[in-house]
């Protein structure tokens, strides 16, 4: 059984290596939609994978550390591309959720990617 949790975070960034002139390169924000999927067994007495809000208390410290923040100031994150921050949402949350299992950003209402974790 797959579920998923999805958070949304205000976060301003630039991307430090594209070409000269591109419109990425100026400093700008975004409401990140963030998607965890996890993959588990459905519990006979409870009736679900892991409870919701379990999800959700895993992820706060991550989701603390992205909130409201200016994503090259944080370690791991100074090229904060969607595929960069995927790697990196994998990277933080996958200890505290070993049930992860794709982490998908959505950068803006058109442009995200999907994550499965390194393989
Ligand atoms: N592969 C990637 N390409 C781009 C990324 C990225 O993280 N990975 N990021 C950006 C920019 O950060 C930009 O903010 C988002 O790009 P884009 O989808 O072009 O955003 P727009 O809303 O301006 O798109 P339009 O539909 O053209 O208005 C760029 N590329
Ligand atoms: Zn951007």
């Amino acid at each position: 059984m797959n579920l998923f949790r999805v958070f949304t975070i205000e976060a301003a960034h630039r991307l430090p290596n594209v070409p000269a002139g591109h419109k990425c390169a100026r400093l700008h924000g975004h409401s990140f939609r963030i998607e965890l999927h996890l993959r588990g067994t459905v519990d006979a007495h409870t009736g679900w994978v892991m409870d919701f809000a379990d999800v959700r208390a895993a992820f706060q410290p991550v989701y603390d550390q992205l909130d409201h923040h200016y994503l090259n100031d944080i370690p791991g994150l100074e090229n904060p591309t969607s595929e960069n921050l995927a790697r990196w949402v994998w990277a933080q949350t996958h200890p505290r959720l070993p049930l992860l299992h794709k982490v998908i950003i959505h950068e803006t209402c058109t442009s995200g990617c999907e994550y499965q974790g390194p393989r």
